[in-house]
């Protein structure tokens, strides 16, 4: 990889360490001389020290950027708070009597009375380039692809790429290592200007959301190419999010029929660990980290309810001064973390009348009415009136750059965790690129970091996705650009589904079909009554329409029948898998009476359940808890008694496991000993049998040398008795003295006596065989002597005749060498 692009004030105006220089081509582009709320940011983190901490905006009076266009300070004063605006039930007159903006967490307010709606958006807060046909006239959720946008930054170097339509490739002068590699993307954007991308990589998504689609953009790059002015831009070139925010109250002001309730929520993952931005300092949940709780679901989070543009900035601002920046070698305020802006978007229909508005929920079974506690990750708003509440999510994210070592420790530990949730991320694209292609559902690794596990269910198809890869087009940085534009390429592939998510109203569903089934039910008895008086005045055909009608009317009644049954069950009607399956199955061919009685079973399900969420709601308030709207000092308070209480228990179990630890360890050690001691002599037996074995094995050695020699010796002194018996030695000597016979025993013994000798000689002289020829003389011949067996083993010994004849020579001789006595 080659390094990264060292700044050089003097050639690259971009360089994050210094302003834009007025020499730049770019410098055409309006830039305002008064430093912007983001420049004032960027000067106040530019003398950080290399410490990356939590830190906090010196003044937060100071605006976000306005975008270009829309109407400034003073023209939003004529729309000022103190205008009064028509009155939408349920939605206060004005804001003046709601709580500061960091009073606004959602637990804390009434949704129903901080709603937004088309008369309740002032002008000032919308984005006046929204097109209303374009608004209605598209599904915004309808792309099962990524959008994939590629944006070069501006450079007075050399740029290393070349921009063709939708192609990016680089220039044939340096494409020596990746030769004309062309790759194509939705757009590519080249520029200082965050409008045109705003509205060629965003504007359809957050409008998705607005729909009832989830949806994510994010910005992915190596360091310092222009992801935070991409996401966030400066005063004068406001990024995605600040517009985005613009066109959600556009959005609204130009969708009457609805009502929204905004909430968000800002957070950063540094070093895989996700820290609340919106936490109020000092509070408990500064210091503990946001878990993951499964499907994208994120607690404890702060979400405050926003019901205007200036309420979105203030919690921007406050959320972007406690980012983790500092200054690396290659950018002055560099993002430390990935950082998601998640904006909540819940809607329902606007209400007809003032009388829908009182509606309460229907009592239960029991007489009792339950407000529904809003569920994690659950709305907050209720479906009311047969009004079903559409709820989605539009994330924006800004991920922290993939980076080299830098020369400082810290930001370099920092960047090992960068990169390798960056590269989690890689794998987890790649993996689910290829399962779109090969039609495979291998493993995707969404749990090796929290930035994939975050972004799981989003990645998994359910949201709409845009991306916006930034490149560094310095020669210098081809590298890390090149594997940008893989990235890139990959996720591309990425197969997507969104739906929207949609909770109804059962209990005024269900009236509605009630009072449908009755008005049909009517409506066929009448037909019934009047049918035999009709039925003659109509012509063939119209019997046959008659018929047909009454028909419909019955398969309606029964359709709707079956709607009610099931409708209890299924709390969100349009494309959610977690849909469970009607567990009532309803046959068409039931009398009105059996299905009256399926009815009443179901109700009186419905009465045991509701039966069940008393005794849950009891079990709830027997728990000692706070109120909601108990102060946040008594909270704190509480917390910190609970903490205290978990410190002390700690303490306790630590000091138990000590005390019982002692005893414990002393019986280990005892037990240890014993078995090293045990251990110890079993190894020393064992060598003791080893060299016991290894003796033997060497006495063994030493007695089958013993044998072989003594084997050699016996045959050639077999060889030689044969040899002097042949030579007629034996007769002589047996005519000269009369030897006694042999008696049995007697031979053996001789034999032994002689052996014994012989061995003993044998021992001394290198000769195996020593004769005295005296006493062979005076001695029984030897064949005569040798003992029975011995006689059976010289039968057998079976000689080469040849062998023996030409060796016998030898052999005797050699046998024989150095007794002169003996015959040649
Ligand atoms: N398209 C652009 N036009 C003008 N200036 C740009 C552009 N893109 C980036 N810059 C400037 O380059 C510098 C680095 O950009 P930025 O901080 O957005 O990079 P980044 O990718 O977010 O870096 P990091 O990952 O380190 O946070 C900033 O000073 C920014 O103003």
């Amino acid at each position: 990889m080659a390094p990264p692009p060292t700044p050089k004030p003097s050639r690259i105006p971009f360089t994050p360490k210094r302003p834009l220089s007025s020499a730049s081509q770019y410098s055409e582009l309006p830039r305002s001389s008064t430093p912007s709320a983001m420049s004032s940011i960027k000067k106040f983190k530019a003398s950080l020290s290399a410490e990356s901490r939590t830190h906090r905006l010196l003044s937060r009076s100071k605006p976000l950027n306005t975008v270009p266009g829309s109407p400034g300070p003073a023209a939003r004063s004529t729309t000022s708070l103190d205008v009064p605006r028509p009155k939408t039930p349920g939605t206060p007159r004005s804001r003046s009597p709601l709580p500061a903006t960091s009073e606004m967490d959602v637990s804390r307010v009434d949704p129903e009375e901080v709603l937004v709606d088309a008369q309740n958006v002032e002008p000032g807060d919308v984005s006046g380039d929204i097109d209303e046909a374009w608004l209605t006239g598209k599904d915004h959720g309808s792309e099962d692809k990524v959008l994939v946008s590629v944006r070069i930054r501006p450079t007075d170097t050399t740029c290393a790429w070349e921009k063709a339509g939708q192609t990016i490739k680089l220039q044939s002068d340096y494409s020596k290592s990746v030769a004309g590699t062309e790759y194509n993307f939705d757009e590519i954007l080249t520029g200082s200007d965050n409008k045109p991308v705003y509205n060629s990589v965003a504007r359809s998504h957050v409008c998705a959301a607005m729909d009832g689609y989830n949806a994510v953009i994010f910005a992915y790059g190596q360091t310092a190419s222009g992801k935070t002015f991409t996401l966030s831009g400066d005063q004068d070139q406001p990024g995605i999010i600040p517009r985005s925010m613009k066109d959600v109250f556009a959005y609204i002001r130009r969708t009457p029929t609805r009502e929204y309730l905004l909430r968000c929520s800002y957070l950063e993952i540094y070093n895989e660990s996700i820290h609340d931005l919106l936490a109020p300092p000092g509070s408990a949940s500064t210091s503990q980290s946001v878990q993951i709780i499964g499907n994208g679901i994120l607690s404890p989070l702060r979400e405050e309810v926003v019901t205007s543009l200036k309420s979105v900035k203030e919690v921007l601002e406050r959320g972007y001064g406690n980012r983790r920046t500092a200054s690396t070698d290659w950018n002055e305020r560099s993002s430390r973390s990935h950082s998601v802006f998640r904006l909540v978007i819940e809607s329902r229909e606007r209400s007809g009348s003032g009388e829908e508005e009182s509606y309460v929920a229907p009592p239960t079974p029991s007489g009792r009415s339950t407000p529904v506690a809003p569920s994690a990750g659950g709305p907050r708003l209720q479906a009311r009136g047969g009004r079903s509440v559409q709820t989605s999510v539009l994330s924006l994210i800004d991920l922290a750059g993939s980076e080299r070592a830098t020369s400082d420790k810290e930001r370099t530990r920092e960047g090992k965790y960068i990169n390798t949730s960056l590269l989690t991320l890689g794998t987890v694209i790649g993996t689910l690129a290829e399962n779109a292609a090969k039609n495979k559902a291998d493993h995707v690794p969404f749990r090796n970091s929290k930035l994939t596990r975050m972004l799981q269910p989003s990645l998994s198809g359910n949201a709409r996705i845009s991306v916006i890869c930034t490149i560094n087009p310095d020669l210098s940085a081809v590298t890390e650009s090149t594997s940008t534009l893989l990235f890139a390429q990959r996720i591309k592939k990425v197969q997507l589904n969104a739906q929207k998510k949609e909770v109804v109203d059962t209990d005024a569903l269900i009236e509605r079909y009630r009072k449908e089934i009755e008005d049909l039910k009517a409506r066929l008895a009448e037909r019934e009554q009047s049918e035999p008086v009709r039925s003659r005045r109509l012509s063939a055909r119209e019997q046959k329409d008659e018929s047909k009608a009454m028909k419909d009317l019955n398969s309606r009644i029964q359709q709707l029948t079956k709607l009610i049954l099931t409708s209890q069950t299924v709390d969100e009607t349009r494309g959610d898998d977690s849909r469970p399956n009607s567990p009532v199955k309803v046959d068409f061919d039931m009398s009105p009476y059996q299905l009256q009685q399926e009815l009443l079973a179901t109700r009186r399900e419905l009465e045991t359940r509701s039966n069940q969420i008393l005794s849950l709601e009891a079990a709830l308030e027997a728990r000692p808890e706070l109120p909601v709207d108990a102060p946040e000092s008594a909270k704190d308070q509480l917390i910190a008694e609970q903490s205290k209480t978990i410190r002390e228990l700690e303490i306790v179990v630590r000091g138990y496991e000590d005390n019982l630890g002692e005893p414990l360890r002393a019986v280990r050690e005892d037990v240890e000993k014993e078995w090293v001691d045990k251990f110890d002599k079993e190894v020393k037996l064992r060598e003791q049998k080893e060299e016991w074995a290894a003796e033997l094995v060497r006495q063994l050695e030493k007695e089958k040398k013993t044998r072989i020699k003594l084997e050699e010796e016996r045959r050639a002194l077999a060889a030689f008795v044969s040899k002097f018996d042949s030579l007629g030695l034996g007769g002589l000597m047996s005519s000269k003295k009369k030897l006694p016979m042999p008696t049995p025993g007697g031979a053996a013994a001789a034999f032994a006596e002689r052996q014994q000798n012989k061995e003993s000689s044998a021992l001394t002289a290198d000769s195996p065989v020593k004769i005295e020829m005296s006493r062979v003389r005076g001695q029984p011949n030897l064949l005569e002597q040798m003992p029975e067996d011995e006689w059976s083993m010289v039968e057998d010994m079976s000689f080469d005749e040849k062998d023996f004849k030409a060796g016998s020579k030898l052999r005797t001789k050699d046998m024989l060498g150095g007794k002169e006595n003996l015959p040649a």
